[in-house]
């Protein structure tokens, strides 16, 4: 169980900071509900109650957006790096800011000996150009740390991943280190997974129709439930008549997506070994009980760290 943290349903995804002249103080870090330290956001400051009256009079609109709140929490993450350490390198988006800020952080010699086993071919080829020094899985001795992030974070600190499509590899190293420290903005909280898109399932090519119904035989009848292979347009300049073909993993599988009104009810773990059950299927993205700490990025300026319990 994890401390109670309000999971709103997924607010706008950029939020209007109203500014006086001049900028309103940083505040210092200060203690949260949750019992961890509270970052300012650092791209821009926070408004204090008092600034917002001034603010009525003379206002400057600074629009602090998703991806300024991504790069955040992926920053605040990345402080709990040790030189020495090796490190499990997510994929996405919000992981792609870490990779930066490691290989920052590395030329300026402020870590060192740190190594890093990428969750993907485009993770690889990100921190190749950081500059970040790679071991594949097995060859190191131990992952001490993983930082990626994800698609959805239910209040058990349970996650979906994967809409990228890396989950499988994901899984296997995030799975097979000590902490796992996911880094999201506010939007990705959800009070159940599969709340906002698609919980995806990789399965062999091989029979993969075949496999998709049986994928959705474990959830027959349930109302509103849709399972579809994930396609891609092959060449973005085709025209509307082109074929789409199925999306292909880095482990050259592909992906079945599976939908639900309003999100998975039930018990996560049963699905998850009746999906596992299947052969044909690989893995799931859905990553129970997996994330050791959440850090948060949130709109008001803060960033929050969720502790599993
Ligand atoms: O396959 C993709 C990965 O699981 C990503 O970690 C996940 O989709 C979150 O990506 P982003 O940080 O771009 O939202």
């Amino acid at each position: 169980m994890v401390s109670s943290a309000p999971f709103p349903p997924p607010p706008p995804r950029a939020r209007v900071f109203l500014l006086h002249n001049p900028p309103p103080p940083i505040p210092s870090p200060r203690p949260t509900t949750m019992g961890s330290a509270a970052s300012p956001l650092d791209a821009a400051p926070v408004v204090t109650p008092s600034a917002k009256a001034a603010a009525v009079t003379v206002a400057v609109a600074v629009t602090v957006t998703q991806e300024e709140l991504k790069r955040v929490a992926a920053h605040r993450a990345v402080e709990m790096v040790e030189s020495g350490m090796t490190l499990g390198l997510g994929t996405g988006s919000t992981a792609a800011h870490a990779l930066d800020r490691l290989g920052e952080l590395l030329r300026r010699e402020e870590l060192r000996g740190v190594a890093g086993v990428p969750t993907s071919l485009k993770t690889e080829a990100h921190a190749a150009r950081a500059g970040i020094p790679m071991l594949q899985l097995g060859e190191a001795p131990g992952i001490h740390l993983s930082i990626d992030g994800a698609d959805e974070v239910d209040p058990e600190l349970n996650l979906v991943k994967g809409r990228g499509g890396s989950l499988l590899r994901e899984k296997m190293i995030e799975g097979a280190g000590e902490r796992f420290v996911v880094i999201v903005d506010e939007s990705k909280l959800v009070p159940r997974l599969g709340c906002t898109g698609a919980i995806p399932v990789e399965v062999v090519p091989f029979g993969c129709l075949h496999t998709l119904g049986l994928i959705r035989k474990v959830f027959d009848g349930l109302p509103g439930f849709r399972a579809r292979l994930r396609t891609v347009v092959p060449n973005p300049k085709a025209s509307a008549d082109d074929q789409e073909v199925p999306f292909v993993t880095d482990n050259g599988n592909y992906i079945v997506e599976m939908f639900f009104d309003d999100g998975i009810r039930g018990d996560l773990r049963e699905i998850s070994d009746r999906l596992l059950h299947i052969t044909g299927v690989i893995e799931h993205g859905m990553f129970l009980g997996m994330a050791t700490e959440v850090v948060v990025a949130k709109k008001d300026g803060t960033v929050v760290v969720l502790h599993k319990k």
